[in-house]
């Protein structure tokens, strides 16, 4: 499988390095809009440093996005258009209603598919498979540093408190997971951010509430060297996604 890559930062780094031995996986094409960033990229996975955008769409299996929310809404309708799948990482992109029907429809009508990964949260299986059993309510309070969220202060604060559609427009480049967590449960969730100089983690609590019964998760993330605002587990996630397409046999759903 080719893959071409939107963003050559934090996340396409650590993909790309963890992924340089595995057969099945060959990202060849690298865009950003840093080109100096595509083509150091490049030149590790030796692979193609892109000028081009729709040669690259043209020379790929799938692309994966690891950019920026704009560009899912400049790139994902060129790319489904031309029955590639997409892997978009920016997920708070998709919490346009409009944008997220009008690239669905685009998809379906072009045999393409859009994967969103879990990225830096657990439980989110789990919140899919009760999420039409009567889900009452669903939260997310995501505690960072102040290095993650660009902040200076001495002590905790509560930056943020609404719904995710919200938190997403308010810190697009931070909150990704509640986007993740309401398009997996089909729910506006409740989001509380808060900046904690007694951290050195990204974490993110979630906690469920339906007829199922009750869940509580905590995932506390080391942020990537490359940027403190992105976890790490967020690119593995897309790296266990990209190797699942080669799964004869599907865990964890
Ligand atoms: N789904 C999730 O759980 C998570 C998602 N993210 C999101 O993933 C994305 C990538 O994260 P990082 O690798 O940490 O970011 P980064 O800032 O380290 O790298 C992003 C790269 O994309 C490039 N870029 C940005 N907009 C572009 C555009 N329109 N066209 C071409 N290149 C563009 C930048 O020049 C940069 O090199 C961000 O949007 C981030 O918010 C981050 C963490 C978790
Ligand atoms: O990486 C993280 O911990 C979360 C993050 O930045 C996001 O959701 O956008």
């Amino acid at each position: 499988m080719k893959v071409g890559l939107i963003g050559c930062g934090a996340i396409a780094n650590i993909i790309v390095t963890s992924t340089l031995d595995d057969e099945n996986i060959e990202i060849t094409h690298f865009f950003d809009n840093d080109v100096e960033r595509a083509e150091n990229l490049a030149s590790i996975a030796n692979g193609i440093a892109v000028i081009d955008f729709d040669k690259m769409v043209r020379e790929v299996d799938l692309v994966l996005e690891c950019a920026s929310p704009s560009s899912v809404v400049e790139y994902a309708p060129k790319v489904l258009s031309s029955g590639r799948d997409m892997i978009i990482m920016s997920i708070g992109a998709l919490m346009d209603k409009e944008f997220y029907t009008s690239i669905s429809k685009i998809a379906k009508d072009n045999n393409s598919r859009v994967h969103l990964p879990s990225g830096a949260v657990v439980g989110l299986d789990g919140l899919k498979a009760v999420s039409n059993f009567n889900l009452h309510e669903v939260n997310l309070v995501t505690r960072k540093s102040p290095k993650s969220l660009g902040r200076e202060i001495d002590k905790e604060e509560v930056l943020f408190e609404g719904k995710a559609s919200d938190a997403v427009k308010e810190f697009p480049y931070n909150i990704n997971v509640a986007a993740t967590i309401s398009l997996a449960c089909n729910m506006d969730i409740n989001v509380k951010i808060i900046v904690d100089p007694n951290v050195d983690r990204n974490v993110h609590e979630i906690s469920a509430i339906g007829d199922f019964g009750e869940f509580k998760t905590t995932t506390m993330n080391y942020p990537c060297a490359a940027n403190p605002k992105t976890s790490m587990l967020a690119a593995l996630s897309a790296i266990n996604l990209l190797r699942s397409f080669n799964e004869t046999i599907s865990v964890g759903f």
